[in-house]
């Protein structure tokens, strides 16, 4: 143990993106005691963590929790990945760095549903409060059309930093911001802004003066790291939240009790426990400690300390999938990279060991767009259709539903809203079959010939909604993952659209310039033209996970299905929150990360009495 002490005003379990970020706050009183218990290590000195380039070697890995879905019945029984970061700055010290704040329609949705207080004008200043952007020398905004980000740059001083990946010798961002503009979408706002649509060059947080992963970790714990009353306890997996029944109207969460070195361990929280394990641990230590649907505790074998069928619901991701295209001769793109050719690995190094420069100094991804669905604006039928369709499935498998279904309807009305975010991956991408990642690492298919640029798309507001329980009262055990992508047949007629697109932002302007007009792509179902149908087939056997699991203990009223109260407060537990990932009663079109940040400061906040 790091120290004797036993008792703690404030225990966070899980010591990751928010984790952190609460621990630093809470701690800023010397006169306030935080214990944060984290499964996995300190990973400060580790370069699978700290060098942007070999994200791909931490997946899989020790590092990662490494779990997976069960078959997913509407992808032909795939398994999905379920990737999760085992360590300090958890999945922040594994992630692919990209910051792309969420929309405020979406965030406002949370207010509408039951979450007072909860909408953009409140949580948008946290994003000053995390974020510090360094803006590119001039001749490189030039070439990306960067107009926008000068105001945030400004403004943002927080400690997360963050700059742009892209450089005037790579001709694609700069094409796929122009083709899209062509194509009539032209960026409309800052994508800081909360209202914004068109394509952008990426913001990755990566640290422009050092060209490392910038994390809860360095951000929020290195800085504070020497504060007495803060202490960390790593290696160390929780079991239960310990919770009393002590003659009061409501049971008490009075402590922790974790393992470490095969040894067990109970810590005493005199204010809080706070549980920030993420979207699927958070919910897997509630059912271990009692809370729960009955039926899973009983079967599991756990005592019913208080009931809650909704833990471990309403889970929510931004599925993916994507077309590669074959490049022309010529284009520079990370394929030789991704086939792990000894003499480019060996250049790539010297770039970034020498200048900080080259592939190792980016995770990879240039560049996005937020789009609404394309063939709405043309055909007004095909929208009414889909618009009728969302009325009638207004009986979801969730309370929330109602509200995630109303929410997608004022969306696709509005021309400024995106139902899809686009990514651009200068790399051949295969996402047929099972995509869990295992120890041979990220992909694990054979790389294909040839040189390519993927295209991806997310679907921003999905219907679908999945599940993650215990299905046994030992802890070791990884939680059943069950997302149920595409459940929902409007997600999978959605998907099928945005993806039939990729092929029109592919043969259009100077982004089409960049491939070969009878070239290669990643699958011959790729191939889909106009049919929609061959669209969804390709859609089924080759979408993957976005890595934005969330709302698995939801933030709402709890006759809709809430979990925790618009303080983040669990339902019928004193001194016991949960802050992180699975709050998110809906998820919002954006990169997680950044609202996992700005949701935690802003609890911080809450809890402190200052919000
Ligand atoms: C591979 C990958 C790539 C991603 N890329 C991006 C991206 O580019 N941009 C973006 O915005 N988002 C990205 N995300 C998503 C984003 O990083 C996450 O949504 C966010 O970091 C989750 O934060 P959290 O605090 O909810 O959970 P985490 O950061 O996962 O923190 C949970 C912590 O709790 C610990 N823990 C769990 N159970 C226990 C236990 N029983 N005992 C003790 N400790 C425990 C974990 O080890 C972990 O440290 C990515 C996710 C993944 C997996």
């Amino acid at each position: 143990m790091a120290d004797q002490r036993k008792s703690f005003d404030y225990i966070i379990i899980g010591g990751g993106t928010a984790g952190l970020v609460l621990a630093n706050r809470l701690s800023e009183d010397a006169s306030t005691t935080v214990a944060v218990i984290e499964a996995g290590g300190d990973p400060s000195t580790d370069p699978r963590v700290i060098v942007p380039g070999f994200v791909a070697t931490a997946l899989g890995s020790e590092l990662d929790w490494g779990f997976g879905t069960v078959p997913q019945k509407q992808m032909n029984n795939n398994r999905l990945g379920a990737a999760a970061g085992k360590m300090l700055g958890g999945t922040s010290s594994i992630n692919f760095t990209a910051l792309l704040p969420p929309s405020a329609s979406d965030i406002d949705a949370w207010e509408k549903l039951g979450n007072d207080d909860w909408n953009w004008k409140t949580l948008s200043p946290y994003l000053e409060k995390v974020f510090s952007l360094t803006l590119p020398d001039e001749a490189t905004a030039e070439h990306l059309h960067l107009t926008w980000p000068h105001e945030f740059a400004k403004g943002g001083k927080g400690p997360v930093k963050a700059s742009f990946p892209a450089s005037r010798e790579d001709p694609m961002p700069r094409a796929l911001v122009e083709t899209v503009e062509q194509l009539g979408f032209p960026l409309t706002a800052s994508p800081f802004s909360g209202h914004s649509t068109g394509a952008f060059g990426g913001i990755l947080t990566i640290d422009p003066a050092t060209r490392t992963r910038s994390s809860s970790l360095t951000a929020y714990y290195q800085p504070v790291a020497s504060r007495t009353n803060l202490e960390v306890f790593t290696d160390s997996m929780v079991e239960k939240i310990v919770i009393e029944n002590n003659g009061e109207d409501e049971p008490v969460a009075t402590g922790v009790k974790f393992s470490r070195g095969g040894m067990s361990h109970v810590l005493h929280a005199t204010k809080e426990v706070i549980l920030s394990a993420g979207a699927f641990n958070s919910p897997k230590v509630l059912e271990l400690s009692g809370i729960g649907d009955p039926k899973i505790l009983h079967a599991a074998g756990i005592d019913v300390k208080l009931a809650n069928p909704f833990v471990g619901t309403n889970l929510q991701d931004h599925i993916v999938c994507g077309i590669s295209f074959e490049a022309v001769d010529g284009l520079s793109t990370m394929d030789n990279m991704m086939r792990k050719d000894p003499e480019v690995l060996g250049k790539a190094m010297e770039m970034y060991q020498q200048h900080k420069t080259g592939p190792f100094s980016t995770t990879g991804v240039t560049s996005f767009a937020y789009l609404p669905t394309a063939d709405f604006k043309e055909d007004t039928n095909a929208l009414n259709f889909m618009l009728d369709q969302l009325k009638f499935s207004s009986v979801g498998n969730h309370p929330l539903h109602t509200a995630r279904t109303e929410n997608l309807a004022k969306i696709l009305t509005n021309a400024d809203e995106g139902t899809g975010q686009y990514m651009l991956f200068p790399a051949h991408s295969q996402y047929d079959g099972d995509t869990i990642i295992g120890p041979e690492g990220f992909g694990g298919k054979p790389p294909l010939e040839g040189n390519y640029v993927s295209v991806l798309v997310g679907l921003s507001h999905p219907l679908s909604t999945g599940t993650c329980h215990i299905t046994s009262s030992d802890s070791k055990e990884p939680p059943e993952i069950d997302h149920q992508y595409y459940s929902n047949e409007l997600d999978l007629e959605l998907q099928a659209r945005h993806v039939r697109y990729l092929q029109k932002i592919a043969t259009t302007g100077p982004f089409g310039a960049l491939f070969k007009p009878e070239g290669r792509r990643n699958h011959p179902d790729a191939f889909i033209g106009d049919d929609l149908e061959k669209a969804k087939k390709f859609v089924r056997e080759s979408s993957t996970s976005n890595w934005h699991s969330v709302g698995t203990c939801a933030m709402a009223p709890k006759e809709k299905g809430g979990v925790v109260d618009s303080k983040m407060r669990v339902y019928g537990v004193k001194g016991l929150r949960v802050v992180d990932a699975s709050i998110f009663p809906l998820v919002p079109q954006s990169n997680t990360q950044s609202l996992v940040y700005m949701v935690a400061e802003r609890a911080g906040d809450i809890i402190r009495g200052k919000a």
